[in-house]
Parts: structure tokens; C-alpha cells; sequence
């Protein structure tokens, strides 16, 4: 994840360094170049014809020359028609398939014209537009249309913004107002006519080439371009950075869990460990270094709280005939019993202690020596109506005495063991209090 995120990061550092130099690059390019000509001359003469107003009841007489580097049109005017005219036409398509000269923004003429009466001029591009053009009628095609004064130099450049959809076109299609203005995308003709010239004259119009000129792409379209390519690689590079945060995070919040696993392991370790050094393996009774614990814990508590404690030395009777007669397995198995049976009935606050060998001692926490008494002959009972190995009989002696809060814990352990004495004395199987 994160080396897929790295060669991300690489790229999105690569396609920035190249933005950067494309960018300026490319506009400066455009400024000076990326320049589309269209040309339309002997060499590209584009179907070249001429017409006149004959086809509207006029007597006006064009007719073409053609030579290696011109057209020439001469223009007869006649008086027939109102508004006589020749026209020099280069078609660029048909059936309605014409071309898109919408990038172009200037037209460049080399010409010449030869006539009596003014310079005039007019320049037609034909539109075709489904909407309103038809295929076979020539007029239904939008005029776009500009008339000038041809300039004593033969090479000159006019604007193509300077073209108007003509009044009669609008007004014979009923073009609704907001679809008058000038269209270039689908020319199918350029024209060249004659301009306001009366009845009469002969004109001549040579042209040697006429140059559409304009940008391969438009100022405004590279720079929407470039800033579309800017934003698609910023947020290409932040969702980039978004991904590498949150995969950093994963990591990271993995490495914690795997810490947290490792540390519970390690506290659970050493709690066994404590446990261990502080119970008997055999009995699961707390051996001396748990007393010692559990007697510091005491004497912090005793310190603040004034109760009693009652102490119970304990002694299995005759242990030792059962090691004899069945073996020490079978010992140590009365061992866990005897343990088992009175961690079953004591309370939890209650600490059964392994003192060595067959010996217990059991610490009983706010509790008098009367208490302890009773809750002795339970234990008794239990031990009785226990199942041991070998349909034994096991009993126990008890020694018991009461722990006062300020006392030392040596003398209650030396007076519930002279008890424990006594109760052995006396016939096991017994308690005596001390
Ligand atoms: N199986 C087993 N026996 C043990 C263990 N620790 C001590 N013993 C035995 O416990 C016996 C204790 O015997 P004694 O001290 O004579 O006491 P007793 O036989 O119980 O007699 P009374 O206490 O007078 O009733 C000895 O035989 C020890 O070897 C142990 O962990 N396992």
C-alpha cells in the first residue's frame, strides 16, 4: 500500500513538473503561433464559379478567367434587374456538409480590382443550418455578408467579426432576434460580388488568394484547458495525501494493538509469575511468601480499620499412615482435597496457607474466635462427607486463636499452634482454642 502510495506520489510530482513547463510553454506558443491558414487560390481553387442576376430577370454578363496564379471575374453591368451584380464563388461543400471556419478570425486578400465607378466589394460566406436551410435552395443558407472598399494594395486583412448576417436572409427566414448573429461553422461558399455599383459599368475583380487565418485552439480554450489540468491534478495529489494519511494512521493504530496485545501478554506473564511465586503448585494454598503478602496488605488495613482476625493452625490426622499404606500420590492427592474442601467453604476474604508439609494455616478476617468455631465444624463436616482415594477416612485437628490489631503475628501463630497441640492431645479430630 504505502510503495504504491510512494510511486502515486511520484507521478503526481512528474505531471506537476510537466504542467509547469507546458503551461507557459503552451501559451506563449499560441500567442506567437499555432496559427491555422485555410487557403483559397489557383492551387486550392475550391469549385470555382461565377453567377450573375440573370437567374433574376437581370442582364448582367460575369465571366471567369482562370490563369496559373489568378481568377479573373469581368462583370458587364445591365440595367435589368434593380440591384445588378456578378459574383465570383469557391464551394466548399455540398449537400449541407460545409466547413468550420468558426476558429478563424482574420481574412487575408491578395487582389486587385479594375472598374470605372468606386472600389466596392462585398464578401458573402454561405452557413448552411438545418434549422433553417434546405438543401437546393440556395438562399435559405445564411449570409454572412460584409461590403468595403478594396484598398489601393493588393494584399490586405480584414476581421472576420466585422461580417453581419444579412437583413434579407433574417427577414425572408423569420430568424427570431436572438439567432441573428454571424455563424462560420459550416460554410459551404465564399463569394466575392460585386459591391453598389450602378447599371452600366464593367468591372474586374482578380484574385490571387484569399487566406483564412486563425488559432489552432483559442486563448480562452487552452487556458480552461490548463486550469482544468491544474485542478485534476490537485485534487488527484490531495486525495493522494488523504490516502497516505489514513494508511499512515492504519499503520499506526496497528503498531498500538500490537502493543496493547504484547503488554495484556506481559501483565498476564507476570501476574502468573506473582501467582506462582506466591502458591503452593500442589494445593493452589498460598505458600509463606504469600502470608508475608497478604500480612503486609493486613497490617495496612488493620492500621486503619480496629477489627479482629482469627487465626486456625490446621494438621491432617495420621498423614502419614495414608503416605505409608498408599504411597505418596496417593498423600498428595488427600493434599489437594483437603485444600479444595476448604477453599469450597471458606470466604473469599479468607487465606488458606500451605505452613509445610501436612499443615495449614487459614487466616479469617473480621472474624472472633466464636465464628471461627462454628465455621471449623463445618469444615469438619465437609471433610467427612468428602470422597477421598482409597475410600479413606480424612480428618483434621484445628488449633485456633484470635489475631488482636496491634499484636505480632508470631504469637497468635505460636498460641493456635499450642492449641492445635491440644487438639491432638485431646483425640484429633477436633478444635481447641487457644
Ligand atoms: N504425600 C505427601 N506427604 C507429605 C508431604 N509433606 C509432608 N508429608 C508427609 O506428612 C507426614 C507427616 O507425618 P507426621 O508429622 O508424623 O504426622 P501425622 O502422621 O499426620 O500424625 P499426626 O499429625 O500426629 O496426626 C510425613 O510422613 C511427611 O512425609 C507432601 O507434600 N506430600
Amino acid at each position: 500500500m504505502l510503495r504504491r502510495s510512494a510511486r502515486a506520489v511520484t507521478i503526481v510530482q512528474s505531471v506537476v513538473g510537466l504542467l509547469l513547463i507546458l503551461t507557459p510553454t503552451l501559451l506563449v506558443w499560441q500567442h506567437l503561433g499555432m496559427t491555422r491558414v485555410f487557403e483559397i487560390s489557383p492551387r486550392h481553387p475550391y469549385g470555382v464559379t461565377v453567377t450573375d442576376d440573370r437567374h433574376e430577370d437581370g442582364n448582367s454578363v460575369a465571366t471567369l478567367v482562370r490563369s496559373d496564379d489568378a481568377f479573373v471575374m469581368r462583370c458587364d453591368l445591365g440595367a435589368a434587374y434593380a440591384w445588378p451584380f456578378c459574383k465570383l464563388q469557391f464551394h466548399l461543400g455540398e449537400a449541407g456538409k460545409g466547413m468550420d471556419f468558426s476558429q478563424f478570425d482574420s481574412i487575408t486578400f491578395n487582389m486587385r480590382y479594375a472598374g470605372p465607378f468606386g472600389r466596392k466589394i462585398r464578401l458573402h460566406l454561405t452557413n448552411f443550418e438545418p434549422e433553417f436551410s434546405r438543401i437546393g435552395d440556395w438562399n435559405s443558407q445564411r449570409y454572412d455578408s460584409v461590403e468595403f472598399d478594396v484598398p489601393a494594395q493588393s494584399t490586405f486583412t480584414i476581421p472576420v467579426n466585422v461580417l453581419r448576417t444579412a437583413d434579407w436572409w433574417i427577414a425572408s427566414n423569420h430568424v427570431p432576434l436572438e439567432k441573428t448573429y454571424s455563424r462560420f461553422d459550416n460554410i459551404t461558399a465564399v463569394e466575392i460580388s460585386t459591391g453598389s455599383v450602378p447599371s452600366g459599368q464593367s468591372v474586374s475583380i482578380e484574385v490571387r488568394s484569399i487566406e483564412f487565418r486563425g488559432k489552432w485552439i483559442s486563448n480562452t480554450k487552452l487556458l480552461t484547458y490548463l486550469v482544468a489540468a491544474w485542478i485534476a491534478c490537485g485534487v488527484f495529489g490531495l486525495s493522494l495525501s488523504l490516502v497516505h494519511v489514513r494508511s499512515n494512521l492504519s499503520a499506526s493504530n496497528a503498531r498500538v494493538e500490537l502493543l496493547a496485545t504484547i503488554n495484556k501478554a506481559l501483565e498476564l506473564e507476570a501476574r502468573d509469575l506473582a501467582n506462582q511465586a506466591y502458591t503452593d503448585p500442589l494445593t493452589g494454598a498460598l505458600n509463606r511468601q504469600g502470608l508475608r503478602e497478604v500480612l503486609m496488605k493486613r497490617l495496612h488495613v488493620a492500621g486503619r480499620v480496629d477489627e479482629e482476625m482469627a487465626v486456625v493452625f490446621m494438621d491432617l490426622d495420621h498423614f502419614k499412615r495414608i503416605n505409608d499404606e498408599y504411597g505418596h500420590d496417593a498423600g498428595d492427592e488427600v493434599l489437594k482435597g483437603f485444600a479444595g474442601v476448604i477453599h469450597g467453604e471458606v470466604r473469599s476474604s479468607d487465606k488458606l496457607v500451605r505452613w509445610g508439609g501436612e499443615e495449614f494455616l487459614l487466616l479469617c478476617p473480621e472474624t472472633d474466635v466464636a465464628h471461627a468455631v462454628a465455621m471449623i465444624e463445618k469444615l469438619r463436616t465437609a471433610l467427612s462427607a468428602q470422597a477421598w482415594p482409597h475410600g479413606l477416612r480424612v480428618t483434621s485437628s484445628f488449633g485456633v486463636t484470635s489475631l488482636k490489631p496491634d499484636e505480632d503475628f508470631g504469637a497468635a501463630i505460636k498460641r493456635a499452634d499450642g492449641a492445635l497441640y491440644r487438639a491432638k492431645a485431646n483425640g484429633r479430630d477436633r478444635v481447641e482454642i487457644a
